[in-house]
């Protein structure tokens, strides 16, 4: 029996986070770097007849999320477990959950309900299926179901409760960090949001775009996602959802490099000069140090790209290879790239990058690629292709 007296806090009449906070944790899906950890949401929303626990915690929180659910209420009268997403971060608790509790149901998608079967075996007698608009009456209080395929997996739904106007969005809204309880708790929250966008909605842009329009269209007093805070004035993260889903970029360039030896430093860094001179906001990355969650955010909004990198044993060096597969598979909105590279001997690494860019919509609008470090010629070729990039994302809105 865990003693602890563990925080929970009523976010509406009868409604209770009761989720974790993982202040610890430093990487998600071995790939993302969390620099303020991140939380698991769970509600508990209590009616006058049924009881339903509304996502659930990470592995490892489990036990915690009991406690608090006891200290709110009892154990035994959750009658429904609703499972907004699959994804082990709110759905590996479901299962404990359901076993301590005999007659509880999961709530979820038919193709939350496959998943459900495949990753923890829920019996379907033990599976309600719902889909778009579908209620499930818990007595005074109701909860509405909302498709929102691809938000962020093929079986997201959003949960909605009318009576207190509560959106329970799961992934969509949500932003890596263990700090605040409500938006106004977390300085940096736009930041980390467009991070967490940039990481995991902006593949899905189109699909964002029409939950984004659902969720406005419920009007909800209350926003509350999957991590990070709860945002009592929904609008201020809608606006930005706007921009982002839009795809809308800005007068701004996102660098990404990597060199050995400086060569291909120096001609990045000579385009780099020019970008700023015209007056273009410019983020350098340097991928032997750079955090990929940057990267993420500053992609969400950057109408041009310039990728550095020399030639490693006839191709991209690895680092780059990595941050070109991150840019095509997280499909920013980007337009214009420029590509940089210096070789030894035979070269390869511009012919790699263009053969990985071929499927994305960005337009190359040069590729250099020098024998060793740049000269005075070199440098001036580049610096017109800074300013040439320089005029397109100037001319472009
Ligand atoms: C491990 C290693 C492998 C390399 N492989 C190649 C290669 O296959 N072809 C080539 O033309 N140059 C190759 N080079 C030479 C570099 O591309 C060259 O030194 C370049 O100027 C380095 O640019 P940097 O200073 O930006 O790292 C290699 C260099 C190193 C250190």
């Amino acid at each position: 029996m865990d003693m602890n007296k563990y925080a929970t806090h009523e976010i509406a009449d009868n409604v209770f986070w009761v989720g974790a906070k993982d202040w610890n944790r430093r990487l998600f899906d071995a790939l993302i770097p969390l620099p303020q950890g991140t939380s698991y949401n769970a509600y508990l929303v209590k009616g006058a007849e049924k009881t339903a626990l509304i996502d659930s915690v990470n592995p490892g929180f489990e036990k915690e999320l009991k406690a608090r659910i006891e200290q709110v209420g009892s154990l035994s009268d959750i009658d429904y477990v609703v499972m907004n997403h699959a994804e082990p971060d709110h759905s590996t608790s479901i299962p404990f959950i359901m076993e301590l509790v005999p007659g509880s149901v999961l709530v979820t998608t038919e193709k939350g309900a496959k998943m459900a079967e495949l990753y923890f075996d829920t019996p379907r007698d033990r599976i309600k299926t719902v889909k778009e608009g579908d209620t499930l009456d818990l007595g005074a209080r109701t909860l509405q179901f909302i498709e929102a395929p691809w938000l962020h997996w093929p079986e997201t739904m959003f949960t909605f409760l009318p009576e207190e106007r509560v959106l329970f969005s799961c992934d969509f809204f949500g932003a890596h960090t263990a700090f605040g309880i409500y938006e106004d708790d977390v300085e940096d929250l736009s930041t980390l949001a467009k991070r967490y966008f940039g990481e995991i909605m902006m593949p899905f842009k189109s699909m964002g775009k029409k939950g984004l329009e659902k969720a406005r269209e419920l009007d909800p007093l209350l926003l509350a996602p999957s991590h990070g805070p709860m945002y009592r004035n929904p609008e201020t993260i809608f606006r930005l959802y706007d921009l982002w889903t839009a795809g809308e970029t800005k007068e701004k360039v996102i660098v990404i490099y990597v060199s050995m030896w400086s060569a291909t430093e120096n001609m990045v860094k000579a385009l780099s000069e020019i970008l700023l001179s015209e007056g273009i906001e410019v983020r350098i990355y340097n991928l032997a140090n750079a955090d990929l969650g940057d990267i993420a955010m500053d992609l969400v909004d950057s109408r041009g790209i310039v990728f550095g990198t020399p030639t490693v044993l006839g191709g991209m060096h690895p680092l780059a290879i990595y941050a070109a597969n991150v840019f095509k598979i997280l499909r920013p909105p980007t337009r214009y790239a420029i590509a940089l590279s210096s070789y030894g001997w035979g070269g390869g690494a511009i012919k790699q990058l263009q053969t990985t860019l071929e499927s994305t919509k960005v337009e190359i609008l040069g590729a250099v690629e020098i024998n060793g470090p740049a000269k005075e010629d070199n440098l001036s070729l580049i610096r017109e292709l800074g300013a040439e990039l320089a005029g397109k994302i100037k001319s472009d809105s």
